[in-house]
């Protein structure tokens, strides 16, 4: 309902919002919930804070996820910009998303259970360059060290370009996870440079 409300708030101002939604396994009961929110969808573009450099029919494709769960019933009439066309090659993927990419009216972030946030993996090897404050790249690729795929990862300084921030997180180690990155801002848990962070807060959702 925040998040319909953010997007109707975009719509009544501008005409128009860009959403950009998070894949994994989480997201699901979120994703199905907003699609039946009653708002102008005609008027919404929707695209990714990260994706898997994946073909769309892949089973990790955090699109797939998209279009099975959000793109249904009325929601069905938003505009989709997917960050990965065929998966064959990171680079050129990142180039032509880049072309269409838009800051985000809001965005909604999970968070696993590593501290990781879009595709900002810690121990990443350009982690500094995801995490840097003033860079003006939205996008980048990430080859995560410890987890499946290649990535396209929204940027820390992107997420705190975008109109509203949210992180759904569901489950005790998660929460564990969360209050440690709380209590100390370090690149051994990327979900907390985005706690601190005081020029985009981040509203947290948290369930059992
Ligand atoms: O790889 C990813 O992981 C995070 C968390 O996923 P979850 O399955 O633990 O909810 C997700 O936010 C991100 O979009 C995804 O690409």
């Amino acid at each position: 309902q925040a998040v319909a409300a953010d997007l109707a708030a975009a719509i009544a101002a501008r005409g128009q919002a860009v959403l950009a939604v998070s894949g994994g396994r989480s997201p699901v009961p979120f994703l199905q919930a907003l699609a039946a929110q009653d708002i102008a969808w005609q008027q919404v573009s929707v695209t990714l804070v990260d994706e898997r450099v994946v073909a769309p029919e892949h089973a990790d494709s955090n699109a797939g996820l998209v279009r099975e769960h959000l793109l249904q019933g009325k929601a069905a009439a938003a505009r989709f910009l997917p960050l990965v066309q065929t998966g064959a090659d990171a680079q050129a993927e990142l180039a032509a998303a880049a072309v269409l990419w838009r800051t985000p009216d809001v965005a909604v972030l999970g968070m696993g259970e590593d501290g990781h946030t879009a595709s900002l993996f810690p121990a990443a090897s350009n982690l500094a360059e995801g995490l840097a404050a003033a860079n003006p790249a939205a996008l980048l690729v990430v080859v995560p060290p410890a987890a499946p795929h290649t990535r396209i990862s929204m940027t820390l300084a992107e997420l705190q370009r975008s109109g509203k921030l949210y992180l759904a997180i569901a489950g005790d180690s998660k929460r564990r996870v969360l209050d440690n990155a709380a209590a100390t801002v370090s690149d051994t848990l990327p979900i907390s440079h985005l706690l601190t962070a005081t020029a985009r807060p981040l509203d947290v959702y948290w369930s059992a």
